[in-house]
């Protein structure tokens, strides 16, 4: 699905962070959000999500579309990756379908029984990654997703993403790493976010080597 964003202002806070942001991100493509700490990327992120009201501008779709994967990967630390799996299934009304899909995409067998709590960050990484999966939604909003996970997971990460964008899902990602996405690429920059064309002919080349 596409996303389609205008003339957007983003706030956090009493302060506004950016301002004057314009893109569209076609079915089935990526855009990478660059920057340096603190230029705002999660505060667009957040904006695009609909947890942060925009002053300014618009997107289109709704939040209604859209999973956002945070650094908090959204577990509850005392349920089982199993029950947290099943309490997103009925927030998002995908069902056993859903959960399905989820574990299958990031192995999660192993660890359905572990307490949140308990698991090691890459796990909880990985569990909360599969929540995208699980969401059944078109347009994934992720923050810096590759965090804490090891090589192989990199890798299947990588073919998670590709089978999402392959389905005619959509993708904004703020990451430091080169994932060998094929990606336009936007520098964030306070109050002047421009859009640097970057398409790459082999996605996520590097990442899965
Ligand atoms: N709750 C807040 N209130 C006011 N300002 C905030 C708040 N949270 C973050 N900021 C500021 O907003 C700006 C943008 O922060 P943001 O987290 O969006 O940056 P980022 O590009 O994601 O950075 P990083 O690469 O470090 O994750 C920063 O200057 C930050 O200090």
């Amino acid at each position: 699905m596409e996303l389609r964003v205008e003339g957007l202002a983003c706030r956090r806070g009493e302060a506004t962070v950016l301002r004057g942001v314009s893109f569209t991100v076609p079915a089935g493509r990526a855009l990478v959000l660059r920057g340096p700490n603190g230029a705002g990327k999660t505060t667009l992120l957040r904006t695009l999500a609909g947890l942060s009201p925009a002053p300014e501008g618009s997107v289109t779709p709704g939040p209604d579309a859209m999973a956002f994967a945070t650094h908090a990967d959204g577990l509850k630390a005392q349920l089982t990756v199993a029950e947290n799996l099943t309490f997103w299934s009925r927030a998002f009304a995908t069902g056993d379908a859903g959960v399905a899909r989820a574990v299958a995409a990031f192995d999660l067998v192993p660890l359905l029984p572990r307490r949140a709590a308990d698991l090691s960050a890459g796990q909880r990484r990985r569990a909360g990654l599969a929540r995208m999966v699980l969401t059944g939604r078109p347009i994934w909003l992720m923050d810096e997703p590759t965090v804490s996970l090891d090589r192989a997971m990199t890798a299947t990460f990588a073919e998670v993403m590709r089978a999402h964008l392959a389905e005619g899902g959509s993708a904004v990602l703020a990451t430091h790493i080169d994932l060998g996405l094929e990606a336009e690429v936007l520098e964030v920059a306070p109050f002047a976010a421009a859009r640097q064309a970057a398409a790459q002919p082999d996605p996520f080349a590097e990442a899965v080597e």
